[in-house]
């Protein structure tokens, strides 16, 4: 596929995504447009100023302290499936314990779906991407030797562990969620994120992510140690090594890794640059596509080692990305999905109901996990 034989389209909810169109958003289009004057074909555009103020240790404290004066003046906390009653009657008086519905969390997920559509102008046009990079790697910190790590906890919050390199460029995610979470005090962090990035997969038309409550948040002391996330510079070996602490097979790895048809790299972030799809608002089997069907040669820069397509230089792949292609047990499942989205799909979304559960003691059954409605249903 040529770069130069795409056309830019608006992106329309719920359209139906089409191999040959790229599907952005408006003001994407917008800048875009005004960037195909300089570049031509080129779906390029600047670097977002990702402005990642290191987390505050000291803001948490702050948070604490007045949570804990909070606790002192009339809240209390019980423990509820993870919920934490805060529910209160028009008079400030507290009102029992308040047992979330699945209403609630729909209300919520609606919540989350309203601010992606208002808030158009970051980064590709949506932070639908960087919600789900919250969401996973909140949860990929999971050790299944220790029981430790996981979305139980949402520990990032914290100094040690939202400083972690790896983490770079996610408090634009954390600080997204937290009008949801004042309106919603009820929630868990780890509750909230998770339903965030089932929300964003959703309405970036991606698969339905069935979705249970359960986890409770945890104080710094549980941070998990540093270098549990994926190194993007490194190969096959290091995948097996990380997603397999993790519970993952091969199988499931090129599943997850179909995620990378979303958003881009930041060089103020992991150091890397660009996206890895034309329509890195849109869920869809286009890296898969990509990955088998373009050219990919080493970018000359003075970055760290990537990959850019030959045709376009447009678009990215990271080291791990290509070993999805380079690993014959991992290239089968790359042509299965790049032909069959269906399946891609049904394993994708099965594959983040099992990430986004990692480490979480639930009460509930696999049965009590709901599927929220997205906002165009
Ligand atoms: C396979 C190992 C993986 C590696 C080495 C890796 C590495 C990276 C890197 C380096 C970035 C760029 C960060 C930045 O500069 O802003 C990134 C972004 C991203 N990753 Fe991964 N990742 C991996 C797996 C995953 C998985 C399993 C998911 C989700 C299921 C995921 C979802 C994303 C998304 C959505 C973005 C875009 C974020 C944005 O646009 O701000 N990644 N990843």
């Amino acid at each position: 596929m040529a770069a130069t034989a795409r056309t830019f389209t608006r992106l329309t909810a719920r359209t139906a995504p089409t191999n040959s169109t790229l599907r952005l958003t408006a003001t994407h289009h917008a800048r875009l447009s005004l960037q195909r004057q300089t570049f031509q074909s080129s779906s390029r555009r600047g670097y977002a100023s990702g402005n990642e103020a290191t987390a505050s240790r000291v803001g948490y404290y702050v948070t604490f302290a007045a949570l804990a004066a909070a606790g002192g003046a009339g809240y209390f906390y019980l423990s509820n499936g993870g919920v934490t009653d805060m529910k209160k009657g028009s008079s400030g008086e507290t009102r029992g314990v308040f047992t979330p519905k699945k209403e609630d969390y729909q209300q919520v997920y609606n919540e989350i779906a309203k601010l992606l559509e208002e808030k158009d102008d970051y980064d590709d046009g949506s932070y639908g991407p960087v919600i789900v990079r919250l969401a996973w790697h909140c949860s990929g910190t999971y050790d299944k030797q220790t029981n430790t790590g996981g979305s139980n906890g949402a520990t990032m919050r914290f100094a040690p562990e939202g400083d972690h390199g790896a983490n770079a460029g996610l408090k634009a995610a954390r600080d997204f969620l937290k009008p949801v979470k004042e309106k919603h005090p009820w929630i868990t962090y780890s509750d909230l994120w998770t339903l965030a990035g089932v929300c964003a997969i959703q309405e970036m038309q991606g698969p339905s992510i069935p979705w249970r409550p359960g986890r409770t948040d945890r104080d710094v002391s549980m941070c998990t140690p540093d270098g549990r996330l994926p190194d993007g510079a490194k190969e096959q070996s290091h995948l097996r090594a990380i997603f397999g602490r993790m519970g993952f097979d091969d199988r499931e790895i090129v599943a997850l890794s179909g995620a990378h048809a979303l958003g881009r790299c930041h060089t103020d972030r992991s150091g890397f640059d660009g996206p890895w799809s034309f329509s890195p608002t849109v869920v869809s089997n286009d890296y898969f596509r990509l990955l088998l069907g373009e050219k990919w040669v080493w970018k000359k820069w003075n970055g760290p080692k990537q990959y850019e397509d030959a045709g376009s230089k447009t678009l990215m792949m990271l080291p791990t990305d290509m070993a999805l292609v380079k690993d014959t047990s991992f290239k089968k499942h790359v042509e299965r999905y790049a032909k069959d989205d269906g399946a891609f799909f049904k394993e994708f979304s099965d594959v983040i109901v099992k990430l986004f559960e990692l480490g979480v003691p639930f009460q509930s059954k696999e049965e009590d996990r709901m599927t929220l409605k997205t906002s165009g249903a």
